[in-house]
């Protein structure tokens, strides 16, 4: 696949919700949520469906974002929906190279082990030389453990992983500063109730509706952002904000 050039424009106006150069290591690493959705708030057609909405102008900017970041975090669902490669495909200085060095490390949060790297596009960009392989977030050691894999165990509480745990770990046991969340909406929807957690979120809206089939974001209690911004393409635009420090 190749991209277009990135719009001069989007760099000033990504720039402050970037993680910064000198993020403190004795802090917890720093997350951006990063999806896109339609107008109806839609990030695809139906379960399971992958369903592209950003144009090209915008498709350059995720690969702008995994350029700064280590680590591109997805559930189970996009993965398993997806197969996505999660590589970086855009590097400033060279336009084709491989680009593994760049590429932030893949992390899959699959407690109950669905998802197979062998066989997947992650895999093949793996053995290219132009992506990472990935971490998988497990909630018991795997019966059987496919090669070049990290596994991170964490026991979560019905299932669910404990974000702070999961952060910290990432931070202390692969040391991973960065990362960028890409969805899909469970994780999405669990990320916008925590401020905690989450240091900025770029949404690109794309110019379409994808009708009430279609899988929403949406999180469950009203939420505010500061720092909103926008940025307007040829047919999507891009919000840029920060989430409200909850005072309870
Ligand atoms: N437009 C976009 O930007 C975008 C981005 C990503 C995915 N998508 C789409 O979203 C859909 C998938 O979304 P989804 O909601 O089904 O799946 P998801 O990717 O949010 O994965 C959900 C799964 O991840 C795991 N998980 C998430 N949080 C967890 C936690 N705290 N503890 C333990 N496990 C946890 C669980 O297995 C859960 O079932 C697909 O159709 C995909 O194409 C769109
Ligand atoms: N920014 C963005 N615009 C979209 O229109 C869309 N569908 C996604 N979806 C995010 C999801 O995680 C995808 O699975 C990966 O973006 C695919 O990644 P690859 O290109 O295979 O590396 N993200």
């Amino acid at each position: 696949m190749s991209l277009d050039p990135i719009r001069q424009d989007l760099i000033p106006f990504l720039a402050s919700y970037l993680p910064p150069e000198q993020h403190n290591i004795e802090n917890k690493p720093f997350v951006t949520l990063t999806y896109a959705q339609s107008i109806d708030a839609r990030i695809s057609l139906g379960p399971g469906i992958r369903t592209s909405i950003s144009d090209v102008e915008t498709k350059v900017m995720t690969h702008y974002l995994r350029y700064h970041h280590d680590g591109i975090l997805i559930g189970s669902g996009t993965v398993l929906a997806d197969d996505p490669g999660l590589n970086c495909k855009w590097h400033p200085d060279v336009a084709e190279s491989k680009l593994s060095e760049y590429s932030p490390r893949p992390i899959i949060l699959d407690p109950s082990q669905k998802w197979r790297f062998i066989g997947s596009k992650m895999y093949d960009l793996f053995k290219n030389g132009e992506g990472k392989s990935p971490i998988i977030v497990v909630s018991e050691k795997p019966q059987v453990e496919e090669e070049y894999i990290d596994y991170l165990i964490i026991d979560g509480h019905q299932g669910r992983i404990d974000w702070k745990t999961l952060v910290d770990r990432l931070s202390n046991e692969f040391g991973i500063k960065s990362i960028m969340v890409e969805g899909g909406a469970f994780v999405i929807n669990e990320l916008l109730l925590r401020d905690d957690i989450v240091d900025s979120l770029i949404v690109t809206v794309g110019s379409t509706y994808l009708g009430e089939d279609g899988v929403q974001v949406s999180p469950k209690k009203a939420i505010s952002l500061i720092d909103a911004d926008w940025w307007k393409g040829k047919k999507d635009s891009i919000m840029a904000a920060r989430l409200v420090p909850r005072t309870n």
